[in-house]
């Protein structure tokens, strides 16, 4: 939830922020607001990449506790912020949090859920990440004039960021270490009883055979030096794969320019003339929402490969039909100017609707679940945070270049959209050759399947069982 509120606040606040951090030898240019905005994934990056050192040391617990920190007092800073370089420090430490949050949080709730209920959990994750994109969209819309003036609309809207972690901070209290930490730091007991909680009705030995599992995994793990980790990664032919198709997804997630939309789409629609442009960009949010609820319930049941092939051709037409709205709308240059009505306009929310709802269902979601799952033990730390890094790397690179490329190339917001199906249909086919289905298998099945090289297994078995949690 903090992840997405964090990363979609600044949709509404870059409207209202101009005239405050503006002085009148320099008034806040295009570039600071892509400043502004992407200095986020930036510090996610450096977050993510860290984080996951950290959570070796002091657990898993202890880094939630850390993000908590970092989006609390990222979110003070931001509130504030009296000039543009103040505010990109106040980005970049809530973007700390963030990266931290997107490594910890998928790791904690799969080191802590029973095998068979993994992926799902992750999407869940993810469906609270869209929860919280639309809960920034709507404190935008509550807060922003003439509810607060402009100078506290923005600052109020970027600050309550840190309430809900606030709360978080407290709730981590009542919550368990995950049980491979526990057994890593030569505190058995303390895991048993954390098995035996998540598990509820487990007889002793099935408890034993779990944690039997767990320290056989852990035993290889911490002999391995960091240097040996690395070797594996890219010599051994599965892991090499699984980050192969774990980077690429993730590269896709955030390469088609779908976050271009959630940081921007109150500025586009305020661009082509919207009354109230939070609101309208409250649907895209809202079907981001709706449709990561339905790739839940259908990753399991249809299979990750099969709701990708899906996902990506609908976001090729749902793009390249934007690219055609943007064509024939007029941008306006200032906000007092009034569009002249046309069809258009409702058009170009449909074809947003198509392009996120699209994306949603599979590329949006099925990236965290596949790297939570694709990677064994022994190099799954470093595995799912390469894969973390390469999100946070094209997210920083499509946040940085939204605003400049729309302002050269305008009427340009349509080439950018069919560079960016370009993008899609190019993943495709990587998608299509690549990546082998997975639902249902087990950890060791998908090892196997991927040991035997590219797409070689289009199989759907059913029933997952236990593996090396
Ligand atoms: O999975 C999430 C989700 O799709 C969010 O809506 C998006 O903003 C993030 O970048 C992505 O990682």
């Amino acid at each position: 939830l903090l992840f997405g509120y964090d990363t979609a606040s600044i949709s509404a606040a870059l409207l209202h922020l101009g005239p405050s951090l503006s002085t009148p030898e320099k008034p806040v240019t295009t570039w600071d607001k892509s400043l502004i905005t992407s200095s986020t994934s930036l510090g996610a990056l450096v977050g993510g990449l860290f984080a996951g050192l950290l959570a070796d040391r002091i657990g898993r617990r202890g880094v939630i506790w850390v993000a908590d920190v970092l989006f609390i007092l990222g979110a003070l800073w931001q509130a504030l912020a009296g000039s543009v370089g103040s505010m990109v420090i106040g980005r970049a430490v809530v973007g700390l949090g963030v990266g931290v949050g997107s490594l910890i949080v998928p790791l904690y709730i799969s080191e802590l859920s029973p095998p068979s209920h993994r992926g799902r959990l992750v999407v869940i994750n993810v469906l609270f990440i869209t929860f919280g994109q639309l809960i920034a969209y709507a404190v935008g819309l509550i807060l922003s004039p003439p509810t607060l003036s402009q100078d506290l609309s923005w600052r109020f809207i970027l600050g309550l960021g840190g309430v809900p972690a606030c709360f978080q901070f407290v709730f981590m209290f009542f919550m368990p270490e995950t049980p491979r930490w526990l057994v890593q730091h030569s505190r058995r007991d303390e895991a048993a009883r954390v098995v035996r909680k998540v598990y509820g009705d487990l007889s002793e030995t099935s408890v034993e055979k779990v944690l039997g599992g767990i320290e056989q995994g852990v035993e290889t793990v911490s002999k391995d030096p960091f240097m040996a980790k690395l070797r594996a990664i890219f010599a051994v032919g599965a892991n090499r794969r699984a980050l192969a198709i774990s980077c690429l997804l993730q590269g896709l997630q955030q390469a088609c320019g779908f976050n271009s939309l959630m940081y921007y789409s109150a500025t586009i629609f305020s661009l082509v003339g919207f009354k109230n442009p939070t609101a309208t960009a409250m649907v895209v949010a809202g079907t981001n929402l709706v449709f990561t609820a339905l790739a839940f319930t259908l990753i399991d049941r249809i299979g990750r490969r099969r709701i990708l092939l899906w996902s990506i051709p609908g976001m090729i037409v749902g793009l390249l039909l934007c690219a055609i709205a943007f064509h024939h709308l007029p941008i306006l240059t200032t906000t007092a100017s009034e569009p002249s009505p046309s069809i258009w306009t409702p058009l170009l929310i449909i074809f947003m609707m198509t392009y996120v709802a699209a994306y949603a269902i599979g590329v949006g979601a099925i990236p965290w679940v596949v790297q939570s799952e694709f990677f064994p033990m022994r190099v799954r730390g470093l595995g799912t945070g390469m894969a973390t890094a390469t999100n946070w790397v094209l997210n920083f690179v499509v946040g940085a270049t939204f605003l400049p490329a729309v302002e050269w190339m305008w009427g340009g917001a349509e080439g950018l959209f069919v560079v960016y199906a370009l993008v899609c249909g190019g993943g495709f086919l990587a998608v299509y050759r690549t990546y082998p289905e997975t639902r249902g298998l087990r950890m060791e099945e998908i090892e196997s399947v991927l040991r035997n090289g590219w797409g070689v297994n289009r199989g759907t078995k059913m029933g997952a069982g236990e593996d090396d949690i």
